[in-house]
């Protein structure tokens, strides 16, 4: 089977919970934008969509989120861009080495406030490892094959990740709370 995610592909490593945050690095050789996250992240996730950074090879991205508060581009901001102004996440990513090095929420959204970041871009130790898989079926739409799916799942479960095709059920939960608030339909107070 091709690689899930470096992070996964020969057993997880489990993250500390007292660890309290620490840099991450794009690829470039040189002159490295560094982004300095001030927590640990949390929900973080294997991801199979098409939009999340994977590392070369791999069929998944690993991303978890954090509050935005707590990120801040700390070296070579000169080299970081918007990669699409139009998606909910908005990613950036490392002009050169295509790294996305945090992804955004800018407009109205259940995440707004939340940043995403892929936290094998640090060589320290203690991030939270991942908690789940999401958003399994979509590696489908970018080529996998239909009947490979049942070994994917199987290798997530055996290393003790549920597979969701959209996100996990508490992610899921706030995010129709949200839409339930909006609309009306459920008390802006619970
Ligand atoms: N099948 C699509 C799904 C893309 C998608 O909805 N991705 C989610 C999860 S990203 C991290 O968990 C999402 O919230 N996307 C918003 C965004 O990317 O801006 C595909 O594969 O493209
Ligand atoms: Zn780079
Ligand atoms: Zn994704």
């Amino acid at each position: 089977m091709p690689s899930i995610h470096p992070a996964i592909d020969n057993g997880i490593q489990k993250g500390d919970p007292n660890f309290s945050g620490g840099k991450l690095y794009c690829h470039c050789p040189s002159k490295k934008v560094e982004v300095t996250l001030a927590s640990n992240v949390a929900h973080n996730h294997a991801c199979g969509c098409s939009k999340c950074w994977k590392p070369s090879g791999a069929l998944f991205s690993v991303v978890g989120v954090i509050p935005k508060d707590a990120v801040s581009i700390t070296a070579n901001a000169d080299k970081v861009h918007v990669i699409d102004e139009t998606a909910a996440i908005q990613r950036n990513a490392c002009k050169e080495c295509g790294v996305h090095v945090f992804g955004r929420i800018v407009n109205d959204h259940p995440f707004k406030g939340l940043d995403f970041v892929h936290t094998e871009l640090s060589d320290q130790k203690g991030w939270q490892e991942p908690q789940f898989a999401a958003f399994v079926s979509s590696i489908i739409e970018q080529g996998f094959k239909p009947d490979g799916m049942d070994a994917v799942r199987e290798k997530f479960k055996k290393e003790g990740l549920q597979s969701y095709d959209v996100l996990s059920p508490p992610l899921m939960d706030l995010i129709a709370t949200y839409t339930g608030q909006k609309s009306g339909k459920l008390p802006a107070k619970l």
